[in-house]
């Protein structure tokens, strides 16, 4: 079983936070993107990591800063080449994240053949919930995970939609990428994104779970 108590305060570990995209079809088509065949990968530096409490901010070099509503998934015990049929065992539990994204920047960088890290992985970047331990969360493949911006819902859906499953994923991020106690993955947003302005209040929530907020702000020059 995995050590779930060592990693209720994972954000502290400073250890990777590795991110899916395009794993909801509705938001794949959201963003004209494709159905991918296999998982969209990218990561996130632990600096990114923010609590409640603190503001998200809006970098000085984005007029476009998106939230996506994700569940993500702590890592309790690490691995390399882990099999889906054990990939459960390495879970600790749970966190509701968002996944902020410079959207306009992102765009650029996708037209022009170059990597997503500005447009992604900018302090402030991965607003996190409390730890959620793994029983609180009998079923993670039926999870409602929604988002609110100054009280108006913009994104609600189901861990159902997923296109690759949790333990497809634990086992596929860990064939190229060794899994390590206190990693957090995030698993891709549902459909809805848009865009956040300073003086925002988000809210999300994890139906039946958690819910967390988050006040947006603009970077100091
Ligand atoms: O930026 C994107 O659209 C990819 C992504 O993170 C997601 O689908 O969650
Ligand atoms: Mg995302």
């Amino acid at each position: 079983m995995a050590n779930t108590r060592n990693v209720s305060r994972f954000w502290e570990w400073g250890r990777k936070i590795i991110c899916v995209g395009r794993n909801y079809a509705d938001h794949a088509k959201e963003l004209k993107n494709a159905i991918p065949t296999e998982p969209v990968l990218f990561l996130k530096p632990p600096s990114a990591y923010v609590r409640e409490g603190s503001p998200i901010l809006v970098p000085l070099y984005s007029s476009n800063l998106h939230h996506e509503v994700e569940l993500g998934v702590v890592i309790g015990k690490g691995g390399t080449a882990i099999p889906q049929a054990d990939a459960m065992e390495h879970v600790a539990g749970y966190a509701l994240c968002l996944d902020m994204t410079a959207r306009d920047v992102q765009d650029e960088c996708k037209s022009k053949g170059l990597p997503w890290t500005l447009a992604k992985a900018f302090n402030t970047s991965c607003p996190v919930s409390d730890f959620i331990p793994k029983e609180s969360i009998p079923d993670p493949g039926n999870v409602k995970l929604w988002l609110k911006v100054n009280d108006q819902l913009r994104q609600s859906g189901c861990t159902s939609q997923m296109i690759f499953s949790i333990p497809y994923l634990i086992s596929y991020i860990s064939d190229f990428i060794t899994l390590e106690e206190g990693d957090l993955i995030l698993t891709g947003t549902p459909k809805g994104v848009s865009a956040v302005q300073e003086h925002d209040e988000l809210q999300a929530g994890i139906e039946d779970v958690v819910t967390m907020s988050f006040r947006v702000d603009r970077q100091e020059q």
